[in-house]
């Protein structure tokens, strides 16, 4: 039963197809975990995050929104499954693999030239007069530069550390565009490159190493 705070203990564990250490086992990549309507749940989702970023409910507006979250948490509760099948991240056809934690993205292209996209802020990634939070800005970099250093080392990889210059505003709610790739490989270490660009002007960089995980390494 949920009070509305998330309750891990109440999470079915799914005996199957067990995962290898830290991060998700190849059968992760799916288009259909969670259904056909995932990718509309979640924009759901996303919606309600934005417009809490915003929202000043007042009193009698707040009282029947917390009885309908309670309900809607209460019904998501009985949902929840372990890590390893959760759809979230897994949905290659969704922006952001269907994570709605990460900023929303769509990989255009991965090349040799590294990993392509095209990130929005939305208002729920507001950090201050329109512009986006300098800590989304360096999770959607986390996220494309640990896709571009998997697919340079072929294998999963964790971050070692990860610098963020900003260069210039990134704005909200506007297509932008993110640049990430491998600069070096030096055994199990890659050290990565990212760049964001609104147009031709450059918003942020970012310079990181990612270790590629050893077999069955948390
Ligand atoms: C078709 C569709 C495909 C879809 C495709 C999907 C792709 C989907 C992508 C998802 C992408 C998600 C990406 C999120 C990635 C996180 O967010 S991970 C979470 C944040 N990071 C962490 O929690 C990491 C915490 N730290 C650790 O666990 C450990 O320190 C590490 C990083 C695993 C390294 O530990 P270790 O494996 O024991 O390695 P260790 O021997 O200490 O170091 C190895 C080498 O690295 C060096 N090193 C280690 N740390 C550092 C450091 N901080 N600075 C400098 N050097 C360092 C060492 O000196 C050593 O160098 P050498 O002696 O070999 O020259």
């Amino acid at each position: 039963m949920s009070d509305g705070a998330s309750s891990p203990e109440t999470t079915t564990e799914i005996e199957e197809d067990p995962h290898e250490g830290g991060f998700r086992a190849h059968t992760a990549i799916t288009t259909e975990r969670g259904g056909p309507r995932y990718g509309e749940f979640s924009e759901q989702v996303r919606a309600l995050m934005d417009n809490v970023r915003y929202a000043c409910p007042p009193p009698e507006v707040a009282d029947e929104l917390i009885e309908q979250l309670a309900a809607i948490n209460e019904k998501l509760d009985a949902t929840r499954i372990d890590e390893w099948h959760s759809p979230s991240g897994t949905r290659i056809d969704l922006p952001a693999r269907g994570n709605i934690t990460l900023p929303p993205f769509e990989v255009t292209d991965v090349n040799d030239d590294g990993v392509f996209a095209t990130v929005t802020f939305r208002d729920f990634h507001l950090g201050g007069n329109k512009a986006a939070h300098g800590g989304h800005v360096a999770v959607a970099f986390d996220d494309l530069g640990g896709y571009a250093s998997a697919v340079a080392i072929q294998g999963v990889c964790r971050t070692a550390y990860l610098t963020v210059q900003y260069r210039s505003i990134t704005p909200l709610n506007t297509p932008l565009q993110a640049h990430t790739w491998a600069d070096r490989v030096d055994g199990r270490k890659v050290f990565t490159k990212g760049a964001i660009y609104d147009g031709d002007r450059l918003c942020a960089e970012m310079d990181a190493l990612f270790i590629k995980l050893n077999p069955g390494q948390q």
